[in-house]
């Protein structure tokens, strides 16, 4: 589609010129402030099936220009919620050296470093996520908020290898890990509801899953994240730095969140 960016003239509060459906309801992300939950015991645990990549199963690591991706493969996939999820790509938003707040969803107003967010579409009704993407029990996204902290041997797995992919439609292949430890140890404790996608086409189309427990990466980490990528392409005259690549909390209007867990 045509270009968008998170600020500039082509910045978000531009998105819904091009893309209509930004400047609708059910947008994500959002600020979840304690007035909006409501405790559901109905929620189960979150169960993730096949993350654990053997090294010999090679990941595609790549700068779309809007973050940096992991493809992923369709072995993995989320059960224990209504249809099976299977995963599509992970990718991050963060902020920038100068402003280390980057997450995309806010708790009480709390703006953390950077998000990770694990893509999956319904492979129970649709057969990839292009059919799913757009469909409003399409997707089924994972979040996990980061803080800078311990160092996380997990995120170094692609981490050490984000100078490969300094510049837009750059790619490498790098050794399959275990997915699961990007993640919180807590899957039974996370925030839910209905939102879109946090960037365009917005489709109002993400049943939301944010885990409650942030988890850390060191601020060497914080950095090569931040400082090492560039939204433009590499023979572009003037590079672009490709950080601050967040969406800003939209209009929870009269959605209510749904928490797995109390106090
Ligand atoms: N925060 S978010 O989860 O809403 C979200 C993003 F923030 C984001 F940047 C991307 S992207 O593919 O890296 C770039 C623009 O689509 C996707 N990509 C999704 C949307 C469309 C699509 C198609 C195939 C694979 C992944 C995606 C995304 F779902
Ligand atoms: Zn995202």
């Amino acid at each position: 589609g045509a270009k968008w960016t998170y600020t500039g003239p082509e910045g978000q509060s531009q998105w819904p010129k091009h893309y209509p459906y930004c400047g609708g309801a059910y947008q994500s992300p959002i600020d979840i402030k304690s007035d909006l939950l409501r405790f559901d015991p109905t929620l189960r645990p979150i169960e993730v099936r096949d993350y654990n990549l053997l090294p010999n199963e090679q990941l595609t690591l790549g700068n779309n220009g809007h973050s940096v991706q992991i493809s992923l493969p369709s072995k993995m996939h989320i059960s224990g919620l209504p249809h099976r999820y299977t995963a599509a790509q992970l990718h991050f938003h963060w902020g920038s050296p100068s402003r280390p707040g980057g997450s995309e969803h806010l708790v009480n107003s709390k703006q953390y470093a950077a998000e990770l967010h694990i893509v999956h579409f319904n492979s129970d009704k649709y057969p990839n996520m292009s059919m799913a993407v757009d469909k409003s029990d399409g997707l089924a996204v994972l979040g996990v908020l980061i803080e800078v902290g311990e160092f996380n041997p997990a995120f170094e797995k692609f981490l050490k290898f984000v100078n490969g992919i300094k510049y837009r439609d750059q790619r490498v292949k790098v050794p399959g890990f275990n997915m699961r430890a990007l993640l919180p140890a807590r899957l039974d404790e996370y925030y839910r509801y209905d939102g879109s996608l946090t960037t365009p086409p917005c489709y109002p189309s993400v049943l939301w899953t944010l885990f409650r427990n942030h988890v850390t990466i060191s601020r060497k980490q914080f950095l090569s994240l931040a400082t090492a990528l560039y939204s433009s392409h590499a023979q572009d005259s003037a590079p672009v730095p490709l950080n601050g690549n967040y969406r800003k909390p939209q209009l929870a209007d009269t959605r209510v969140v749904l928490v797995s867990f109390k106090e």
